[in-house]
């Protein structure tokens, strides 16, 4: 005899572009997002019993997905994802929950002679703006709110000594190192009941998505960095800081290694410590480093 267990379907790699034509000055915006909805409910008898009855199409969804998004802004992507999400459980009484995930790719207005474009566009790199919400009849909206792919390099300003040395240590201590990494960091929000607490703070999405960005990239650069520990922490803190509405943030950051290259064998060229120029970059293996900051006294959840 066997029984299910957990269960969800839905679609994923739902990709979206929403144009936003402004008819007054002729400024356009695009936003081009990722989606995935994954549904949960009384759907047992669909894989027990091969009672499709219960089944909401993945095809439906997707098409929800789409309309959804002409009808509603799709910024933020946090109060997006819980109109989104909401839809399913108030629309199907068999559906209790709906779990969204909407990544939003960059598109950085383009300059052209100076000047800011109406319709053009540049993608700068990988970086994407992720949330996850999870709608769940009874107990409301659960959003968190990512920043991925944002790949860094700092030059100086980096150190790494002091660390534990036995019988299995070769790495040299350094005060003056490269330090790069692809930054993956993600806010955790207090719960909100429904759409309207949602839409009562809309504007904190962006600015805590801002607020975040910013404090990564000027720690990363201004930060004499002791270890990819103590400056992620400093990070971590401001961003609780300047986000009220946060109970943690947690950050993911591969140390992606550069190799100083011993240069003396060919008549005698300098090529270490302080004269150190060509460096080989490292694919792997990498360092990872992770952790979440709560507020003091509120332990985060591991
Ligand atoms: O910032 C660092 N943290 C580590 O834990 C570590 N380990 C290592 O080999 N190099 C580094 N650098």
């Amino acid at each position: 005899m066997s029984a299910l267990g957990p269960a969800r379907y839905g679609k994923d790699n739902v990709r979206v572009l929403k144009v936003e034509r402004d008819a007054k000055t002729g400024i356009q915006t695009v936003v081009e997002m990722t989606v995935c909805v994954l549904l949960e409910g009384d759907i047992e008898t669909s894989y027990t019993k091969a009672d499709n009855s219960v089944i909401v199409a993945t095809d439906s969804i997707k098409n929800t997905i789409y309309i959804t998004a002409r009808q509603n802004p799709v910024t933020p992507p946090e109060l997006f994802g819980s109109i989104l999400g909401t839809h399913f459980i108030e629309k199907y009484n068999h559906i209790h929950a709906a779990h969204v995930n909407i990544i939003t790719h960059r598109w950085e207005r383009m300059d052209v002679d100076g000047k800011p474009h109406a319709h053009s566009f540049i993608q700068p790199g990988a970086e994407t703006r992720d949330v996850q919400v999870d709608v769940v009849e009874g107990k409301g909206i659960s959003i968190n709110s990512a920043i991925k792919g944002l790949t860094v390099l700092k030059s100086t300003g980096s150190q790494f000594w002091g660390f534990l040395r036995d019988e299995y240590t070769t790495l040299k201590e350094t005060w003056d190192r490269i330090l790069s990494t692809d930054v993956a960091a993600n806010w955790q929000w207090r719960q909100f009941a429904n759409v309207a607490e949602v839409k009562a703070d809309v504007g904190k999405f962006n600015a805590a998505y801002e607020a975040a960005r910013k404090i990564t990239l000027k720690t990363f650069a201004e930060d004499v960095s002791a270890s990819v520990q103590a400056t992620m922490y400093k990070m971590g803190e401001q961003i609780l800081a300047a986000a009220p509405l946060l109970e943690t943030v947690e950050y993911s950051l591969p140390n992606k290694h550069y190799f100083e290259i011993d240069l003396s064998w060919h008549k005698g060229l300098k090529n270490t410590g302080k004269d150190a120029e060509v460096y080989a970059p490292q694919s792997n293996p990498n360092g990872l480093i992770k952790c979440t900051v709560a507020r003091a006294g509120q332990k985060a959840k591991l």
